[in-house]
């Protein structure tokens, strides 16, 4: 089980973009338990890329595999599944139901691809300090309260692959070295690899590779 990158460049991007990137372009094979840091400066391509490989975009040339299944030729069926039980995300654009309260958003999200037991949404909400929130409009919080919902929401299901765009942009060091702390617990119980993509190294996150976009 991989997931398997073949010279993968947005079709908007020049065909040099390349030769100075570590990713596009490039052969990369990412296995279970592999922590994956990808510095990215803006408009490196950063969210072009976790767009690509939770198959939201197809504006690519090259492919995106995991296991044998080539991302790109799956309907909408077959994508749904495999969302739902081998890749889990945090978008910059965090996609919450704002008008459903924090706990109804995550309690969506378990059962719709259950790994955890109800109990584990409270428990994490107080690790990350989202206890008194719970009952609050998910479009009444802030949004770095947001960005935690949606990092606890990517834990509740199964997955191989966690992919992270920029999860702790509003968040202060403390709670981002909270959630991270939790990411890595969550992924080490699945045996799960993280691709994390972000503006600058994040020292807290202790990845085995680094790759420049
Ligand atoms: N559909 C598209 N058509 C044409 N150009 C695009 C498209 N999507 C993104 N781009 C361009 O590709 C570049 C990378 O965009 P992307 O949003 O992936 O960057 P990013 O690295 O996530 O940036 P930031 O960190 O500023 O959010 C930008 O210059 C953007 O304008």
């Amino acid at each position: 089980m991989s997931l398997h990158l073949q010279q993968l460049l947005p079709t908007y991007f020049d065909a040099s973009r390349s030769e100075t990137s570590e990713v596009w372009g490039k052969d990369l094979r990412f296995d279970k338990g592999q922590r994956v840091k990808i510095v990215a400066p803006s408009g490196s391509g950063k969210t072009s890329l976790m767009h690509f490989l939770y198959g939201l975009r197809r504006s690519y040339t090259g492919s995106v595999h995991i296991g044998g299944t080539t991302l790109g030729n799956l309907d909408a069926e077959g994508l749904a599944l495999v969302r739902q039980q081998q890749l889990s995300v945090v978008l910059q654009d965090l996609r919450l139901f704002p008008d459903r309260t924090v706990l109804e958003n995550l309690e969506i999200k378990r059962q719709l691809a259950p790994y955890h037991e109800a109990e584990k949404i409270t428990e994490m909400a107080a690790r990350l300090g989202l206890s008194g929130k719970l009952g609050a409009r998910c479009g009444t919080c802030s949004y770095g309260e947001q960005q935690r919902v949606a990092i606890i929401r990517a834990l509740l299901q199964p997955f191989d692959y966690l992919l992270l765009d920029e999860p702790f942009s509003h968040l202060d060091n403390r709670n981002a070295e909270i959630a991270m702390g939790l990411m890595l617990e969550e992924a080490e119980a699945r045996g799960a690899a993280i691709l994390f993509a972000d503006l600058e190294r994040v020292e807290f996150f202790p990845y085995s590779t680094l790759l420049h976009l």
